[in-house]
Protein backbone atom coordinates (compact mmCIF):
# COMPACT_ATOMS: atom_id res chain seq x y z
CA UNK A 1 0.00 0.00 0.00
CA UNK A 2 2.73 2.67 0.64
CA UNK A 3 5.80 1.55 -0.72
CA UNK A 4 8.91 3.20 -0.02
CA UNK A 5 12.05 1.64 -2.44
CA UNK A 6 15.83 2.69 -1.67
CA UNK A 7 15.70 5.72 -0.77
CA UNK A 8 18.80 8.14 0.05
CA UNK A 9 18.75 11.30 1.16
CA UNK A 10 21.33 13.54 2.20
CA UNK A 11 21.15 17.37 3.02
CA UNK A 12 24.44 19.98 2.47
CA UNK A 13 26.49 16.80 0.04
CA UNK A 14 29.48 17.61 -0.41
CA UNK A 15 29.57 20.44 2.59
CA UNK A 16 31.26 20.16 5.79
CA UNK A 17 27.64 20.16 7.34
CA UNK A 18 26.24 16.76 5.24
CA UNK A 19 24.10 14.87 7.00
CA UNK A 20 22.74 11.14 5.52
CA UNK A 21 19.16 11.34 6.48
CA UNK A 22 18.35 8.43 5.19
CA UNK A 23 20.58 5.46 3.84
CA UNK A 24 19.01 3.04 1.72
CA UNK A 25 15.60 3.05 3.09
CA UNK A 26 13.23 0.44 2.46
CA UNK A 27 10.15 0.13 4.09
CA UNK A 28 6.80 -1.73 2.36
CA UNK A 29 3.18 -1.22 4.55
CA UNK A 30 0.24 -3.55 3.73
CA UNK A 31 -3.07 -1.63 4.17
CA UNK A 32 -4.47 -1.13 7.19
CA UNK A 33 -0.67 -1.19 9.15
CA UNK A 34 0.31 0.47 11.91
CA UNK A 35 4.05 0.91 12.08
CA UNK A 36 5.40 2.94 15.14
CA UNK A 37 8.91 4.34 14.96
CA UNK A 38 11.69 4.68 17.15
CA UNK A 39 15.42 5.43 17.47
CA UNK A 40 17.84 7.89 18.28
CA UNK A 41 17.86 11.90 17.68
CA UNK A 42 18.92 12.52 14.12
CA UNK A 43 18.29 8.82 12.81
CA UNK A 44 15.68 9.76 10.23
CA UNK A 45 12.34 9.20 11.07
CA UNK A 46 11.10 12.71 10.71
CA UNK A 47 12.51 12.56 7.17
CA UNK A 48 11.36 9.47 6.45
CA UNK A 49 7.41 11.14 7.58
CA UNK A 50 8.69 14.35 5.20
CA UNK A 51 9.67 11.75 2.50
CA UNK A 52 6.25 9.90 2.50
CA UNK A 53 3.99 13.20 2.75
CA UNK A 54 5.84 15.24 -0.30
CA UNK A 55 7.50 17.77 1.90
CA UNK A 56 10.94 16.59 1.00
CA UNK A 57 11.90 15.29 -2.05
CA UNK A 58 14.34 11.71 -1.78
CA UNK A 59 18.08 12.23 -4.10
CA UNK A 60 17.20 8.65 -5.19
CA UNK A 61 14.44 6.06 -4.42
CA UNK A 62 10.53 5.87 -4.80
CA UNK A 63 7.02 6.58 -2.77
CA UNK A 64 4.30 4.92 -3.94
CA UNK A 65 0.70 4.46 -2.63
CA UNK A 66 -1.50 2.12 -3.83
CA UNK A 67 1.02 1.08 -6.67
CA UNK A 68 1.16 5.12 -7.64
CA UNK A 69 4.42 6.65 -7.97
CA UNK A 70 3.72 9.49 -6.08
CA UNK A 71 7.66 10.80 -5.59
CA UNK A 72 7.37 13.25 -7.84
CA UNK A 73 3.76 14.73 -6.56
CA UNK A 74 3.97 17.90 -4.81
CA UNK A 75 2.79 17.62 -1.01
CA UNK A 76 -0.40 19.70 -1.78
CA UNK A 77 -1.87 17.03 -4.31
CA UNK A 78 -0.43 14.37 -1.59
CA UNK A 79 -2.57 16.01 0.87
CA UNK A 80 -5.65 13.86 -0.39
CA UNK A 81 -4.15 10.83 0.38
CA UNK A 82 -2.42 11.62 3.41
CA UNK A 83 -3.05 12.87 7.01
CA UNK A 84 -0.38 13.98 9.21
CA UNK A 85 -0.31 15.90 13.26
CA UNK A 86 2.59 17.14 14.23
CA UNK A 87 4.05 16.96 17.95
CA UNK A 88 3.10 20.61 18.06
CA UNK A 89 -0.73 21.16 19.19
CA UNK A 90 -0.15 24.52 17.80
CA UNK A 91 0.63 23.25 14.41
CA UNK A 92 -2.62 21.83 12.98
CA UNK A 93 -5.11 24.00 13.46
CA UNK A 94 -5.74 27.66 13.09
CA UNK A 95 -5.86 29.55 16.35
CA UNK A 96 -8.20 32.73 15.93
CA UNK A 97 -10.39 30.63 13.94
CA UNK A 98 -13.23 28.74 15.80
CA UNK A 99 -13.62 25.05 15.58
CA UNK A 100 -16.13 24.64 12.92
CA UNK A 101 -14.02 27.24 10.57
CA UNK A 102 -10.74 24.88 11.47
CA UNK A 103 -13.26 21.49 10.70
CA UNK A 104 -14.91 23.10 7.13
CA UNK A 105 -11.23 24.12 6.26
CA UNK A 106 -9.88 20.48 6.51
CA UNK A 107 -13.05 18.94 5.54
CA UNK A 108 -11.76 21.31 1.92
CA UNK A 109 -8.08 20.11 2.21
CA UNK A 110 -7.01 18.22 -0.70
CA UNK A 111 -9.61 19.40 -2.82
CA UNK A 112 -8.17 22.96 -4.33
CA UNK A 113 -10.92 24.84 -3.99
CA UNK A 114 -9.67 27.20 -1.78
CA UNK A 115 -10.66 28.06 1.69
CA UNK A 116 -14.43 27.30 2.28
CA UNK A 117 -14.72 28.51 5.76
CA UNK A 118 -19.02 28.65 4.85
CA UNK A 119 -20.35 26.26 7.91
CA UNK A 120 -23.87 25.00 6.44
CA UNK A 121 -26.21 23.37 8.88
CA UNK A 122 -25.98 20.08 7.27
CA UNK A 123 -21.65 20.75 7.70
CA UNK A 124 -22.59 21.54 11.60
CA UNK A 125 -24.24 18.64 11.88
CA UNK A 126 -21.82 16.39 10.67
CA UNK A 127 -19.29 18.37 12.77
CA UNK A 128 -21.39 17.81 15.91
CA UNK A 129 -21.57 13.93 15.42
CA UNK A 130 -17.70 13.85 14.73
CA UNK A 131 -16.60 15.88 17.88
CA UNK A 132 -18.63 13.67 20.12
CA UNK A 133 -17.21 10.34 19.20
CA UNK A 134 -13.39 12.70 21.26
CA UNK A 135 -16.27 12.54 24.51
CA UNK A 136 -14.54 16.54 25.24
CA UNK A 137 -17.59 17.66 25.10
CA UNK A 138 -16.45 20.26 22.27
CA UNK A 139 -19.66 19.38 19.90
CA UNK A 140 -21.12 21.98 22.58
CA UNK A 141 -18.47 24.46 21.50
CA UNK A 142 -18.58 24.76 17.58
CA UNK A 143 -18.25 28.68 17.98
CA UNK A 144 -15.29 29.05 20.43
CA UNK A 145 -12.05 29.58 18.78
CA UNK A 146 -9.56 27.14 18.49
CA UNK A 147 -6.46 29.17 20.50
CA UNK A 148 -8.64 28.37 23.58
CA UNK A 149 -8.28 24.84 23.64
CA UNK A 150 -5.83 23.18 25.67
CA UNK A 151 -3.25 21.15 23.43
CA UNK A 152 -4.62 17.73 24.36
CA UNK A 153 -7.67 19.09 22.83
CA UNK A 154 -5.92 21.07 19.86
CA UNK A 155 -4.10 17.37 19.28
CA UNK A 156 -7.51 15.61 19.31
CA UNK A 157 -9.31 18.11 17.11
CA UNK A 158 -6.28 17.98 14.78
CA UNK A 159 -6.45 14.30 14.69
CA UNK A 160 -9.84 13.79 13.39
CA UNK A 161 -9.50 16.69 10.61
CA UNK A 162 -6.86 14.43 9.62
CA UNK A 163 -9.25 12.12 8.53
CA UNK A 164 -11.78 14.29 7.08
CA UNK A 165 -10.05 14.57 3.45
CA UNK A 166 -10.61 10.79 3.39
CA UNK A 167 -7.05 9.97 3.55
CA UNK A 168 -5.23 6.16 2.84
CA UNK A 169 -2.45 7.04 5.10
CA UNK A 170 -1.49 8.75 8.55
CA UNK A 171 1.32 10.21 9.39
CA UNK A 172 2.00 11.30 13.53
CA UNK A 173 5.21 12.97 14.15
CA UNK A 174 5.45 12.45 17.76
CA UNK A 175 2.03 13.99 18.35
CA UNK A 176 1.61 13.21 22.20
CA UNK A 177 5.36 14.37 23.05
CA UNK A 178 3.82 17.84 23.82
CA UNK A 179 1.06 16.86 26.16
CA UNK A 180 0.50 16.01 30.06
CA UNK A 181 0.43 12.09 30.71
CA UNK A 182 -3.30 12.09 30.89
CA UNK A 183 -4.01 14.16 28.18
CA UNK A 184 -1.09 11.98 25.96
CA UNK A 185 -2.64 8.53 27.26
CA UNK A 186 -6.38 10.00 25.59
CA UNK A 187 -4.84 11.36 22.03
CA UNK A 188 -2.99 7.62 21.75
CA UNK A 189 -6.55 6.02 22.64
CA UNK A 190 -8.23 8.24 20.33
CA UNK A 191 -5.28 7.55 18.03
CA UNK A 192 -6.02 3.95 18.13
CA UNK A 193 -9.45 4.13 17.60
CA UNK A 194 -9.19 6.52 14.67
CA UNK A 195 -6.63 3.94 12.84
CA UNK A 196 -9.22 1.12 13.24
CA UNK A 197 -12.11 3.49 12.15
CA UNK A 198 -10.61 4.46 9.13
CA UNK A 199 -8.25 1.63 8.57
CA UNK A 200 -5.95 3.83 8.11
CA UNK A 201 -2.48 2.81 7.25
CA UNK A 202 -0.30 4.45 9.63
CA UNK A 203 2.86 5.64 10.67
CA UNK A 204 3.95 6.87 13.83
CA UNK A 205 6.96 8.54 15.24
CA UNK A 206 7.29 8.59 18.84
CA UNK A 207 9.99 8.89 21.83
CA UNK A 208 8.12 6.88 23.99
CA UNK A 209 9.09 3.27 23.95
CA UNK A 210 5.91 1.82 25.98
CA UNK A 211 3.79 3.64 23.90
CA UNK A 212 5.26 2.53 20.47
CA UNK A 213 5.01 -0.98 22.05
CA UNK A 214 1.68 -0.69 23.02
CA UNK A 215 0.20 1.17 19.79
CA UNK A 216 0.24 -0.43 16.14
CA UNK A 217 0.99 -3.92 14.54
CA UNK A 218 4.82 -3.54 13.93
CA UNK A 219 7.73 -1.70 15.23
CA UNK A 220 10.47 -0.16 13.61
CA UNK A 221 13.76 1.25 14.86
CA UNK A 222 15.62 3.60 13.09
CA UNK A 223 19.88 4.46 13.79
CA UNK A 224 21.81 6.90 11.57
CA UNK A 225 19.77 6.59 8.96
CA UNK A 226 18.76 2.83 8.80
CA UNK A 227 16.37 0.65 9.84
CA UNK A 228 17.97 -1.33 12.15
CA UNK A 229 14.97 -3.74 13.50
CA UNK A 230 11.64 -4.58 12.24
CA UNK A 231 9.19 -6.07 14.56
CA UNK A 232 5.95 -8.06 13.52
CA UNK A 233 2.59 -7.52 15.74
CA UNK A 234 3.90 -10.89 17.44
CA UNK A 235 7.25 -10.22 17.99
CA UNK A 236 6.40 -6.73 19.32
CA UNK A 237 3.75 -8.45 22.15
CA UNK A 238 6.68 -10.34 23.40
CA UNK A 239 9.29 -8.21 23.45
CA UNK A 240 10.02 -5.57 26.15
CA UNK A 241 11.03 -1.38 27.22
CA UNK A 242 14.07 -3.36 28.45
CA UNK A 243 14.51 -5.71 25.22
CA UNK A 244 14.54 -3.02 23.21
CA UNK A 245 17.11 -0.84 24.82
CA UNK A 246 19.36 -4.33 24.46
CA UNK A 247 18.80 -4.55 20.87
CA UNK A 248 19.60 -1.27 20.18
CA UNK A 249 22.85 -1.74 22.27
CA UNK A 250 23.88 -4.51 20.50
CA UNK A 251 22.80 -3.27 17.07
CA UNK A 252 24.53 0.22 17.33
CA UNK A 253 27.97 -2.04 19.08
CA UNK A 254 27.87 -4.27 15.94
CA UNK A 255 28.50 -1.02 13.96
CA UNK A 256 30.81 0.24 15.98
CA UNK A 257 32.82 -2.78 16.36
CA UNK A 258 32.47 -2.80 11.85
CA UNK A 259 33.65 0.22 11.88
CA UNK A 260 36.57 -0.14 13.82
CA UNK A 261 37.58 -2.99 11.85
CA UNK A 262 37.76 -0.80 9.15
CA UNK A 263 39.77 1.28 9.91
N1 LIG B 1 15.65 20.36 6.65
C1 LIG B 1 16.83 19.89 7.03
N2 LIG B 1 17.98 20.50 6.70
C2 LIG B 1 19.18 20.01 7.08
N3 LIG B 1 19.33 18.90 7.80
C3 LIG B 1 18.24 18.24 8.17
C4 LIG B 1 16.93 18.68 7.81
N4 LIG B 1 16.02 17.82 8.32
C5 LIG B 1 16.74 16.88 8.97
N5 LIG B 1 18.06 17.11 8.87
C6 LIG B 1 19.15 16.28 9.42
O1 LIG B 1 18.92 14.95 8.99
C7 LIG B 1 19.14 14.02 10.04
C8 LIG B 1 17.85 13.25 10.34
O2 LIG B 1 16.91 14.17 10.91
P1 LIG B 1 15.44 13.75 11.34
O3 LIG B 1 14.77 15.00 11.77
O4 LIG B 1 14.81 12.93 10.29
O5 LIG B 1 15.73 12.83 12.61
P2 LIG B 1 14.73 12.27 13.72
O6 LIG B 1 15.01 10.81 13.80
O7 LIG B 1 13.36 12.70 13.42
O8 LIG B 1 15.34 12.99 14.99
P3 LIG B 1 14.67 13.53 16.35
O9 LIG B 1 14.24 12.34 17.12
O10 LIG B 1 15.81 14.23 16.97
O11 LIG B 1 13.54 14.44 15.95
C9 LIG B 1 19.63 14.84 11.22
O12 LIG B 1 21.04 14.82 11.19
C10 LIG B 1 19.12 16.23 10.94
O13 LIG B 1 19.97 17.20 11.49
Amino acid sequence: MLDITNVNKTFFPGTVNERKALRGIDLHLAAGEFVTVIGSNGAGKSTILNITSGKMRPDTGTVSIDGKDVTKMPDHRRAQFIGRVFQDPMAGSAPTMTIEQNMSMALERGQRRGLALGVTKAKRERFREELKSLELGLEDRLKAKVGLLSGGQRQALSLLMATFSGPKILLLDEHTAALDPQRAALVSRLTAETVDRFRLTTLMVTHNMEQALRLGTRLIMMHDGRIILDLNQEQKSKMTVHGLLQEFEKIKGAQLDDRTMLQ
